[in-house]
């Protein structure tokens, strides 16, 4: 320990290839400062000098692969250093897809009939386009982040397409949505509420110098077991609109793709085996997967291995890191809350005591910056934001749900009748109905249907992205109109938005 560290601070010297694990609880914060050597988190290096903090019960660690000093003030739950890391293998991934990524551009740009170095026999001249397969907690985010940054970081102007299946995570978005992201700068760490970094639409672009642009799909759910279908179909929509992005941009298609999965792809519950199995083909198709990467699983890789080597696809085991945490049920509900509440109002930040408050308006930010300090990667200023409530007549919000019965129970048809509804069927929800559950619900606005109504069909609803979302506040059935929390100003009348199943009250 060096004798002029200020109270709280604690120093840390890494030998290299080893990594500083901490977890924080909730309420708490804590700050990291680099002041020797080089490290990194989950792939994304940290400046020298510069204070990072993290809060909101994160769970991250520091790896160096050279050796380092980092300084760190705040209290966390766990901390301790591990010498035992799987970096080299991911990182040896990391290198094996970025010769695929070289070749791919190489023929692409029509080099070897120019006198460039040919691939050598049986050398695929095909991008990485990676799924991740793995159960609970076993990194897989980690993963994906990590290979993603490695791959930003090259100096080849690479940006990987990041896909998140994981309805329950969300990505950079919010939990219910499934998207895809071309990342060009590496992701930062900070909060489990933004694991993959923010979106533009979480906060105004010009705050953010690495602010994300997501394409999403509203699946409106946690679980991928509760409309396997329309999971399945959504899947597929994001993979053709992934594919014509990259179509006419060879430096992009050449980048690759990372597909994050959810752990439900990795074991069925409750009698779901068909829904995983049809859901991982989904990605394989939609994705164009050519390599399967299986995290510490050894029946699963067996099984994939089975399914998919003879179909010409690499399948790979890759060890678990011994760092992952085991999160629970609890929290990642509390991540899901902070992601909306984020959202709508961004974020407050404290940092630990004995560095300058964040907090005071003003006076905080600017004592913070002069202190060099950093939060998730960018300057702190004011990361709060305004929503607007807004009082919406019945009519002017188009709401539907997918699939799911919105009307009177089927006790209460006649006798004989039965109701019939698929699970891609979206159906209008009249908010004056009777448990029409509309009340805290989350809704995701969606971009306009096609503006030639010969164009429409019946099922476009499904095709369409999402470029925002809103809750439902309270409903005033007797006026016919509704409190809706919304991140602006902006009308909403003649909009069409989705209901699903999840729900939001700060
Ligand atoms: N080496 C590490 N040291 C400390 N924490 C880590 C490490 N690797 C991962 N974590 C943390 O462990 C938690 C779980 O990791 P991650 O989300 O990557 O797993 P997952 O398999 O994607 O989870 P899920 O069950 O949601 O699919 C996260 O909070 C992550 O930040």
């Amino acid at each position: 320990m060096t004798e002029a560290l200020a109270a709280g601070t604690r120093e840390w010297v890494l030998s290299p290839e080893s990594e500083y694990r901490f977890e924080l609880e909730q309420g708490t914060s804590l700050a990291i400062k680099l002041v020797q050597g080089h490290a990194e988190i989950f792939g994304a290096e940290l400046v020298d000098g510069k204070i990072y903090l993290f809060y909101e019960e994160c769970k991250a660690a520091v790896f160096t692969w050279q050796g380092c000093t980092i300084q760190v003030t705040g209290q966390p739950s766990t901390e301790y250093i591990s010498e035992e890391t799987p970096m080299a293998a991911y990182a040896n991934l990391h290198i094996a897809f970025e010769q695929m990524r070289i070749r791919s551009l190489d023929q692409m740009k029509g080099n070897y009939t120019a006198g460039g170095t040919p691939p050598h026999h049986g050398e695929s001249t095909e991008p990485p386009r990676v799924l991740i397969l793995g159960p609970e907690n076993s990194g897989k985010t980690s993963i994906a982040k990590l290979l993603v940054n490695y791959a930003t970081r090259a100096g080849q102007d690479w940006a990987p397409m990041l896909v998140n299946v994981d309805p329950g995570e969300g990505g950079c978005m919010i939990a219910g949505t499934i998207s895809a992201t071309p990342v060009s700068a590496p992701l930062q760490t900070s909060t489990p509420a933004h694991t993959l970094g923010n979106s533009v639409t979480s906060a105004p672009a010009h705050m953010m110098s690495n602010a994300l642009v997501p394409l999403a799909y509203w699946y409106g759910h946690t679980e991928t077991r509760r409309n396997p279908l329309l999971l399945d179909r959504l899947i597929r929509n994001l993979g053709e609109n992934v594919w014509d992005r990259l179509a006419e941009d060879p430096q992009a298609r050449a980048s690759g793709t990372i597909v994050d999965t959810p752990s439900s792809f990795a074991a069925s519950t409750g009698g779901g085996e068909n829904h995983r199995q049809s859901l991982i083909k989904a990605c394989v198709d939609a994705f164009r997967i050519n390599v399967i990467l299986v995290v510490g699983h050894e029946k699963l890789y067996v099984e994939t291995q089975r399914a998919y080597a003879a179909r010409g696809l690499t399948v790979v085991k890759i060890p678990k890191s011994g760092g992952v945490v085991e999160l629970d049920a609890l929290f990642r509900a509390r991540a899901r809350r902070a992601q909306i509440r984020s959202y709508f109002y961004g974020e407050r930040v404290e940092a630990p005591r004995g560095l300058p408050s964040l907090g005071a308006p003003g006076a905080g930010p600017a004592a913070a910056a002069q202190a060099n300090m950093l939060v998730a990667g960018e300057q702190p200023g004011d990361f709060s934001l305004a929503p607007a409530s807004q009082v919406v007549a019945f009519g002017d919000l188009q709401i539907w749900r997918i699939g799911e019965e919105t009307m009177a129970p089927s006790s209460a048809l006649p006798i004989g009748a039965t109701r019939v509804v698929s699970e891609m069927q979206p159906l209008a929800v009249d908010p004056a109905q009777a448990g029409a559950g509309l009340y805290n619900a989350v809704l995701a606005l969606l971009a306009p249907p096609h503006a030639d109504e010969s164009e429409r069909y019946d099922e476009e609803i499904l095709d369409l992205h999402v470029v925002g979302f809103i809750v439902i506040m309270s409903i005033d059935v007797a006026n016919k109109r509704m409190t809706v929390l919304a991140p602006s100003q902006g009308s909403l009348a003649g909009r069409t938005a989705i209901v699903g199943s999840l729900e939001w009250q700060d």
